[in-house]
C-alpha cells in the first residue's frame, strides 16, 4: 500500500471516531509505528509499505478512545520525553506549571532534598533532577507499576542516583518508617477528582488508572493528608508545591493556613485555570 493511501485510511478511521486531531494523531502513529520522519508522508508519498496492518490496528485501538500515549508509549513533557504504559497517568501539559514554578523556587538552594506524593510516570521529579543537577528527591507511590516507570524514566536520563523511590500509601502508612531527613519541599499532583465529578469525565480520561484521579467524596482529601503528615518534615523556609483542579484554590490554601502557612501562591495554567498553588510558613 502506498504511504499517502495508508495515511488516509488512518485519518479517517480517527475522523470517523471524532478524535479532535485526526490528521496530526495520524501522522504521529505512522511516524512511531512505521518508523519513518513524518515528513516523508508529505515528500514520498508513493512510498510502499508493505507492513502496514499495525498503523491500521493502532488506529482502529485509538477510535476506541485508548488514549494515543498509550499506544504509541511515550509522551513529551517538560522537553523530556517519557516512557508510558496503561496503569500509569499520562503527564498533563498543566502540571509543566508545577514544575516551572518549583524550579523557579529552588534556584537560590544548594542541595536541597525534595519529596513527591504520587509520582506516577516520573514526569515531575524526573523533570526537576534533570533541571537541577544539586537536587535529590524521594518519590513515593501506592502503585508498583508507577514506582517500575518512574525507574525506567530516571534510568534514561542518568538520575537514579539522585532519587530514592519508595512504595507508601500516603492515606494509611506511617511517615516515621520513611526514616525521612529535613525536606526543602514536598511536590504532589495528587488524586483529586470527586468521586461525583469522576462519572462526567471523558470516556478516554477513563481508560486511565481511577486511583490516580479519584480522591474520595470531596476530591481534597490528599492535600489535607500529604499536608498533616509532611509538615513536621519541611525545613523552616520549605514549602509546599501542589497541583489543584478546577475550584479548588480557596478549599487547599485553607487547608494550608489551618496548618500554619502563611505565605501561599497560586499561579493558572495556560487556559487561565488556578492550577498550581505553593505555601510555605515564612
Ligand atoms: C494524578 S496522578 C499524578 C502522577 C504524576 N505525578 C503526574 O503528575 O503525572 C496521582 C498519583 O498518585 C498515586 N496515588 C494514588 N493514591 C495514592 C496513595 N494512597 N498513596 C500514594 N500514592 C497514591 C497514583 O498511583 C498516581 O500515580
Amino acid at each position: 500500500m502506498k504511504l499517502k493511501t495508508l495515511f488516509e485510511m488512518v485519518v479517517n478511521i480517527l475522523k470517523k471516531a471524532d478524535i479532535e486531531n485526526p490528521q496530526l494523531e495520524a501522522l504521529i502513529i505512522l511516524q512511531e509505528i512505521l518508523k519513518i520522519p513524518k515528513h516523508k508522508i508529505f515528500t514520498d508519498p508513493d512510498l510502499e509499505i508493505k507492513d502496514y496492518q499495525e498503523a491500521i490496528n493502532v488506529a482502529l485501538q485509538r477510535s476506541k478512545k485508548v488514549p494515543l500515549g498509550y499506544l504509541i508509549k511515550k509522551k513529551e513533557f517538560f522537553g523530556l520525553e517519557f516512557y508510558i504504559e496503561e496503569g500509569v497517568l499520562i503527564p498533563r501539559p498543566e502540571t509543566e506549571v508545577l514544575v516551572e514554578k518549583v524550579l523557579h523556587q529552588l534556584e537560590n538552594l544548594k542541595n536541597p532534598l525534595g519529596l513527591e506524593v504520587g509520582v506516577g510516570s516520573g514526569c515531575i521529579s524526573v523533570s526537576l533532577l534533570y533541571n537541577k543537577k544539586d537536587l535529590k528527591m524521594y518519590a513515593l507511590d501506592i502503585s508498583e507499576k508507577a514506582l517500575k516507570i518512574t525507574k525506567i524514566n530516571a534510568e534514561k536520563y542518568d538520575l537514579l542516583d539522585r532519587l530514592t523511590l519508595i512504595k507508601f500509601d500516603v492515606m494509611k502508612d506511617d511517615v516515621k518508617d520513611l526514616n525521612l531527613d529535613r525536606l526543602d519541599f514536598v511536590v504532589s499532583n495528587p488524586p483529586y477528582i470527586s468521586e461525583d465529578e469522576y462519572e462526567s469525565l471523558p470516556e478516554e480520561v477513563k481508560k486511565e488508572p481511577k486511583e490516580a484521579l479519584i480522591s474520595g467524596k470531596v476530591g481534597t482529601e490528599f492535600y489535607e493528608k500529604i499536608v498533616e503528615k509532611f509538615k513536621n518534615y519541611l525545613k523552616e523556609y520549605g514549602f509546599f508545591a501542589f497541583e489543584i483542579g478546577i475550584n479548588q484554590a480557596e478549599k487547599v490554601k485553607s487547608i494550608l493556613e489551618r496548618n500554619g502557612f502563611k505565605n501561599i501562591k497560586i499561579y493558572k495554567d495556560l487556559a487561565g485555570i488556578d492550577r498550581v498553588l505553593i505555601a510555605s510558613k515564612i
